[in-house]
């Protein structure tokens, strides 16, 4: 289980998150949901110790890991997908796969990455900054695959890309969810994330507002507060 307790959190004075709880347990997949600005992202770079809550607890697997840097954090199963391309534009695909192997065999990893996403295997030589927006969204999900993070934060995975690629890259987060990996979804395609999830968490102003399943959710209420124009 990754669990943020009580967590307050923000940038110098400003505080962002405020008294925030949410548990993500192992194999489940977990919407977190709000408005802009209402803190998801903040939240996802406490949970993968990226930022330092200034109270509250960050636990995995009981073990209370709050304040430990990222890569403490990348060890204990946490696998953080960035909004925005998380890849080395500069360096080859091959050369983003080797960096995501982290000390395992390569050509295992390119396997691997391949198994995600077909393509990847067709651009290994190609520098990840001239594939496609699509593709470069690949890339930087295939690490959640190839280091068998048990939990994978994802930030607005799907912004922006044609709804093929969305369907792939949700086809994808299905299949990481049979594998066994606990997802951690924030998303603009509010019932794409909805579908998947066995959990929903809605963030207003740095507050959990609603937490629980799918099916308990009022509707019009969603609607009217929390989704944008891509429902
Ligand atoms: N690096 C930063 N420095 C200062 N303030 C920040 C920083 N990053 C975010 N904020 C502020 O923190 C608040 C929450 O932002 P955050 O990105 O966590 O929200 P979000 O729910 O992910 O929204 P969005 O959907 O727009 O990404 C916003 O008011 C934002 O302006």
């Amino acid at each position: 289980m990754l669990e943020l307790d009580d967590i307050d959190a923000g940038y110098g004075g400003a505080r962002v998150l405020r008294e925030v709880s949410v548990w993500l347990p192992p194999q489940s997949v977990v919407a977190l949901l709000g408005t802009n600005g209402a803190g998801k992202t903040t939240l996802l770079r406490v949970a993968s110790g990226l930022l330092t809550p200034t109270s509250g607890h960050l636990t995995i697997n009981g073990k209370d890991l709050t304040g430990k840097r990222p890569h403490t954090l990348a060890r204990a199963g946490v696998c953080h997908v960035p909004e925005g391309r998380g890849v080395f534009p500069t360096l080859t695909v091959k050369e983003n796969i080797l960096i995501q192997a982290a000390g395992g065999s390569l050509d295992e990893a390119v396997e691997r990455a391949a198994t995600a996403f077909p393509i990847l295997k067709e651009k290994l030589g190609q520098l990840a900054g001239s594939l496609s927006g699509g593709q470069q969204q690949m890339l930087a999900l295939a690490r959640a695959y190839v280091t068998d993070a048990d939990y994978v934060l994802l930030d607005e995975v799907s912004m922006g890309l044609a709804p093929v690629v969305v369907d792939e890259i949700f086809e994808f987060l299905g299949r990481l969810a049979e594998d066994g990996r606990a997802l951690l979804l924030v998303e603009q395609y509010v019932s794409r994330a909805l579908e998947l999830a066995d959990y929903v968490y809605l963030m207003n102003r740095g507050r959990i507002e609603f937490a629980g399943e799918p099916g308990e959710l009022d509707s019009d209420r969603l609607v009217a507060q929390y989704l944008g124009a891509h429902t």
